[in-house]
């Protein structure tokens, strides 16, 4: 597998920064927004964004972690680690990941929550949005577009549990 970095540090942390200010300008009532990472990376994206907010504007915004395992069409878990200790029910909801690809991931994060409660409104916000959908879903808020080939892979390394931050594609070639 050969892997070539096509994202820096700096470069990932100006796309979470413009991403937070796309839902500060989006967001007329920020008090109602809930972000949920999806794990794994998508949480500590959360937290990130999460920061950004309280340095920007002074908000704390409440921040749930979402397991999709037990919900998703392929393989499922029978233990669900969701950690959300706010009531989502009419509130505007932002799930937060890494990379979007098929969708797959996402339906099951939306399906985890409704299960939760029932939402004003649920926007995506995704680092990495590489393409080739399976499902009718789009990103609200995408850090870079990266057209892949299908048998490539976006790897996205975060410093809470990489060591340092990067965003690679790898592929056989
Ligand atoms: O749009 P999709 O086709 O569903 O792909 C995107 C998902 O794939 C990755 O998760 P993965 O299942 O690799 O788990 P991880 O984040 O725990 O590594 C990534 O973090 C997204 O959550
Ligand atoms: O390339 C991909 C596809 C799904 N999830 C990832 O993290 N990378």
């Amino acid at each position: 597998m050969k892997q070539k970095e096509i994202i820096d540090e700096i470069t990932m942390k100006r796309a979470i920064t413009r991403i937070t200010y796309e839902i500060i300008e989006r967001n007329k009532e920020m008090d109602q927004l809930v972000l949920v990472g999806i794990k794994t990376r998508g949480v500590f994206l959360a937290q990130r964004i999460q920061e950004r907010l309280k340095q920007l504007e002074g908000l704390s915004i409440p921040l749930g972690e979402m397991d999709t395992k037990p919900f998703r069409d392929d393989r499922q878990a029978d233990v669900d680690t969701t950690e959300i200790n706010v009531d989502i029910t009419d509130k505007d909801i932002i799930l937060v990941d890494d990379v979007l690809y098929t969708g797959r991931t996402i339906r099951a994060a939306i399906d985890g929550l409704v299960k939760l409660g029932r939402p004003a409104r649920v926007q995506l916000a995704v680092l990495v949005d590489r393409g080739h959908r399976e499902l009718p879903i789009r990103a609200d808020y995408i850090g870079k577009n990266i057209p892949t080939a299908k048998e490539e892979e976006i790897i996205v390394q975060m410093n809470e549990c990489d060591g340092s931050d990067s965003i690679l594609i790898a592929s056989e070639l």
